[in-house]
Formats: structure tokens, C-alpha cells, sequence
């Protein structure tokens, strides 16, 4: 089996994402790196940490040395300042992002790992954008599902990235339904896990207190897990969130579903922010991203911790590799 390669997206060039791409090309590896990135983003961040860069045409195969990243240039139109956003430059954004995903769709690719997007300049830029999620999913035309994780956690959200005031509306049995199956399959097929054993949160206090704070968990949530245990799902719910995530209650689970963003991320980030990744289950390529985002008062510092991008490359070409080898 040859090994994987991977494409690497930075993210916005003003963030960390740069100095950690150059930081990860450092790592002794058994894959290829190709950035989707602008040339003279990756050497001035190289420069400020005094490590060498060696940049190689896409199809070199010294893509896999330390010190060396293959390169497809997306160029950042206006010179890029570490800390500072230019909404000029966050169309070349998206294109590194459409680009490293369509050599992904078509097999040139084997895997995706991404920094961070700075979701508000691509907006402010007139690009409508949720999160990278949600282009992936648009872009492959399937259902994912967001999951975050780490070695002792893992939690995947029904919804992503709207407002909370929307929340509710958007947990239908349908987008139940899909994140159950999708996140069943996934570990099934990624992780090895033959029967997941899932933890679903409620929505509301209590997860309703009996229908006396709410009736999504009486209405919406448990008909579609009894419906599912009888396909023969392992489903626990559902459960009220603020104790589901006690170590006591944890054991034994495989993965939490989260109804929403905020109910399950801080949970995560706070018991691993630095080891933990952002996993796009459900696409035809496995995608890997950073848990964290573009932390713009370290740029240009030296001074980001990278563990959460080598964690996402390591877990990628892992999945890359497992892949290859069913498909060998
Ligand atoms: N994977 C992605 O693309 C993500 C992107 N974002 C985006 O990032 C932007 C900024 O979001 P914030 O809420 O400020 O979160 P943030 O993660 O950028 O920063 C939160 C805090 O964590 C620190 N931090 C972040 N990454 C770090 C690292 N590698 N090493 C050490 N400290 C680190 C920052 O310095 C800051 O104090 C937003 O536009 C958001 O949408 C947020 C989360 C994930
Ligand atoms: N909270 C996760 C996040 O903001 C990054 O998600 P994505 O843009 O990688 O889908």
C-alpha cells in the first residue's frame, strides 16, 4: 500500500494556522503534505520561527521529508500581517478550501487536515459561510456530521454553527436520525468500533423534567431513538446534559451526541483543548481539522501550541491509511 497524502489547508493567513502548517512540516511523518497556501504566507512564518521550509512542486515525492511541504499556491492577494484581518484576502481562502477538497473528491488526495477559518471575514468579505463543515458537506453534496474528540472524549452536534435562538426548530426526528446513523457508521468504519454505545443529551433543563421544561425530548428526540434501539442501535437518553458528561456517567460510552454547539464544545475543549481535533464524519474523503481557531493575538508570537494540528495529521493519515488498505 503507497502511503497517503494528505492536503493541508492553513486557514486565514493572519491566524496561527501558518506557523503551525510550519511546524507540523518539521514532524518526522509517513505521509505527503501538500499545503493549499500562499508561498510567502509559510516562508515569513518559517523565517519568524527560524525553521527551515522547503517548498516542493505537489507531486514531489520529498513532500513527506521533515522541513519540506509539496505546495499548490493559492495566493493571498494583499501582503498578509499576522493579527490582522483583510476581508481582500478571504476569497483565497475558500478557493485553498475548494481546491484541497476537490483533490480529495477526485483521488488525488487521500485525506484533508485544516487550521483555522476566521469565519466572520470570510462573511464580511460577502462570502456566505458557516464553517468549513458545512462547504465540505456542500461541496461533496452529502450529510456530515460534526464531531469533536480526543483519546478519553468524543462529541458530535446535530446542529453546528446557527444562532441558539434557532436551535430548537432545528432538531427535527430527521436531524436526529441522520447524526445517529451517520456517527454509527462512522465508527463503525473509521474507528473500529463495532456497536457504538452513544450517549444522547437532551435539549433542555433536565432533558424536560418529564415534559414540565420542554417537550423536544419527549416529542422529538426519544421516539426516534426508540426507533432506532429497535434497529439495533446501543442508545442511552435522552439525558440531561449538565451531569451526562460526569466520568461515572461517561464510562462505558463510545461518543455523546450534543444537540447543540455550546451544550457539548466547552465540555470538550475544557478536559482537552490541546489534544483534541474536529472530524468531519459522513464525507467521502476523511477531513481533520484543529479544535481551536484562529487565535489572533498569538500570530506571528511563535507562541501557539500545535499539538491540536499534529493530532489532527496524525489521526488523518491514519484514517487515509485505513482507508487505503480496505480499498487495496
Ligand atoms: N477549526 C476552525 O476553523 C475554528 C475556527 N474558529 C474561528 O476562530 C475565530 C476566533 O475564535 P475564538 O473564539 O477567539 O477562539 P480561538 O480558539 O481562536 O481562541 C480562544 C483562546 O484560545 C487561545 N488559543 C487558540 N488556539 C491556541 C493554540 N493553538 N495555542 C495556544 N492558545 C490557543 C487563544 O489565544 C484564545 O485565548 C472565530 O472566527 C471562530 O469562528 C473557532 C474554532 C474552530
Ligand atoms: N466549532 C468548530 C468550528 O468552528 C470549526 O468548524 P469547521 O469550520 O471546521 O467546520
Amino acid at each position: 500500500m503507497r502511503p497517503p497524502r494528505l492536503a493541508l489547508v492553513p486557514g486565514e493567513p493572519a491566524g496561527v494556522g501558518p506557523e503551525l502548517c510550519v511546524r507540523l512540516a518539521q514532524q518526522p511523518r509517513a505521509h505527503s503534505l501538500i499545503a493549499f497556501a500562499d508561498a510567502l504566507v509559510l516562508r515569513d512564518a518559517a523565517a519568524r520561527l527560524g525553521l527551515a521550509l522547503d517548498l516542493v512542486e505537489a507531486d514531489d515525492p520529498a513532500s513527506d521529508r521533515p522541513g519540506t511541504l509539496g505546495l499548490v499556491a493559492i495566493d493571498a492577494p494583499r501582503p498578509v500581517q499576522p493579527g490582522r484581518l483583510d476581508v481582500a484576502n478571504a476569497a483565497s481562502v475558500i478557493d485553498a478550501l475548494h481546491e484541497a477538497a476537490r483533490g480529495c473528491l477526485e483521488g488525488r488526495f487521500d485525506g484533508l487536515v485544516t487550521g483555522p477559518v476566521h469565519k466572520a471575514v470570510i462573511n464580511d468579505a460577502g462570502i456566505a459561510y458557516t464553517g468549513t463543515t458545512e462547504l465540505l458537506a456542500a461541496q461533496a453534496h452529502c450529510d456530515v456530521v460534526m464531531m469533536l474528540g480526543h483519546d478519553a472524549l468524543r462529541v458530535a452536534l446535530v446542529t453546528t454553527h446557527l444562532p441558539l435562538r434557532a436551535v430548537p426548530d432545528a432538531i427535527t426526528a430527521d436531524a436526529i436520525e441522520r447524526t445517529l446513523r451517520i456517527v454509527g457508521s462512522a465508527l463503525r468504519r473509521d474507528f473500529g468500533v463495532a456497536r457504538a454505545r452513544i450517549a444522547v443529551l437532551g435539549l433542555n433543563p433536565h432533558a424536560g423534567e418529564d415534559g414540565h421544561m420542554g417537550r423536544e425530548e419527549i416529542d422529538v428526540i426519544a421516539p426516534v431513538m426508540a426507533r432506532l434501539c429497535g434497529e439495533g442501535f446501543d442508545l442511552a437518553g435522552p439525558l440531561p446534559a449538565d451531569t451526562a458528561f460526569l466520568p461515572a456517567k461517561l464510562e462505558g460510552f463510545d461518543a455523546v451526541v450534543a444537540m447543540y454547539h455550546d451544550q457539548g464544545l466547552p465540555v470538550l475543549k475544557y478536559s482537552g483543548f490541546e489534544r483534541a481535533v474536529n472530524i468531519t464524519l459522513g464525507l467521502p474523503y476523511p477531513r481533520v481539522a484543529v479544535d481551536h481557531g484562529t487565535a489572533l493575538d498569538l500570530a506571528g508570537t511563535g507562541r501557539a501550541d500545535p499539538s491540536s494540528l499534529f493530532a489532527a495529521a496524525a489521526l488523518c493519515a491514519k484514517l487515509a491509511a485505513h482507508r487505503l488498505a480496505s480499498t487495496a
